[in-house]
């Protein structure tokens, strides 16, 4: 459906983004992640037609996306990072006004106000201007505002940013419904969390560079560690033991901090072998702990840094 090939954008001498390309298919949702300065906004607002690529190309069903009114562009629907709600107007009155931009008018566009008002789950607040709104409500919104004119793609610019947990969530429930129903979504995040709840995709972007485009099965697959183990010794362990450790099968790292050791396994199911192991050396745990690898140690792995600071 999408296709984004080589694109190239610099600011000045400052290359921002340097010959991205992926594609989402139809009803995928794709999960466009890096950290602050990657190059996300660029590449999203070049996939809008908000700004010119310098070089490479996006095409939408088969139909190229340039700067100016074209009606391939009328299929993507941008919720922006920053807000763009009329304060002294109601959310209904916001919507309609969304509407007008796009055309639409009279009974349809009332008629898509109330459907994509209860989208978001803000049927009951119509009436009620974004100035009493809660920033995740704002941001629900902003979102219904980017609906309105039924778009096949919908592209998310961080929209959980200055948002509490509780009204993330809320947004996340949305967007979810939305997927439920079809919609091919975009949603840039420097929140690997966030990425992975959505994502059927995940392109992993640093310094205007695509470094890795999968799914997040494949993307945990690729992580030298999978699992890990935390574990509460009775007594410090002596450095013999943990060379003997790091060379138990399944195990691919084990750091220690007094009593207290992580030990990094190939896969959950290694955890098994190494209490075996660990009993056979007469090593005692007062406390054991099991846990999975998060998806942000894709980043750590391939650029040695963490997403955030
Ligand atoms: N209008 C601009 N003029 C000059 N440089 C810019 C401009 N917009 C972005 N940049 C630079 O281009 C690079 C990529 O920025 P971009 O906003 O696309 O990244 P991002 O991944 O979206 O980051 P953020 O999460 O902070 O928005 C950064 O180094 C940024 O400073």
């Amino acid at each position: 459906m999408l296709e984004v090939s080589g694109v190239v954008k610099s600011y000045g001498t400052r290359r921002a983004v340097d010959g991205v390309s992926f594609t989402v298919e139809r009803g995928q949702t794709l999960g466009l992640i890096g950290p602050n300065g990657a190059g996300k906004s660029t590449t999203v607002s070049i996939i809008c037609g908000l700004l010119t690529a310098d070089a490479g190309s996006v095409m939408l069903d088969h139909s190229a996306i340039g700067v100016g009114a074209s009606p391939t562009k009328r299929k993507i629907g941008l919720v922006p990072q920053d807000l763009a709600l009329y304060e002294d107007l109601t959310a209904f009155e916001n919507l309609r006004l969304f509407a007008s931009l796009y055309g639409l008018s009279g009974k349809r566009s009332q008629e898509r106000a109330r459907e994509v008002l209860a989208l978001v789950n803000l049927a009951d607040r119509a009436s009620d201007r974004p100035s009493t709104f809660s920033g995740g409500m704002k941001r629900r919104l902003n979102i219904a505002a980017a609906l309105m004119h039924d778009p096949e793609l919908l592209i998310l610019d961080e929209p959980t940013v200055g948002v509490d947990p509780q009204s993330r969530n809320a947004i996340f429930e949305t967007l979810e419904k939305l997927k439920s129903l079809g919609c091919s979504m975009i949603y840039t995040s420097h929140y690997m969390e966030e990425v992975e709840r959505l994502a059927d995709r995940i392109v992993v972007i640093d310094h205007g560079k695509v470094l890795a485009d999968d799914t997040p099965t494949a993307l945990y697959r690729k992580l030298p560690a999978q699992a890990a183990l935390r574990l509460e010794l009775a007594h410090a362990p002596d450095e013999a033991l943990l060379t003997r450790m790091r060379a138990v099968e399944g195990v691919t790292s084990v750091a220690q901090n007094e009593r207290l050791l992580e030990v990094r396994l190939r896969e959950a199911d290694d955890a098994l072998p190494l209490a075996g192991w660990l009993a056979q050396q007469g090593v005692h745990a007062n406390h054991f702990q099991t846990a999975r690898t998060s998806l942000e140690e894709v980043f750590l792995n391939l650029t040695g840094r963490s997403l955030r600071d």
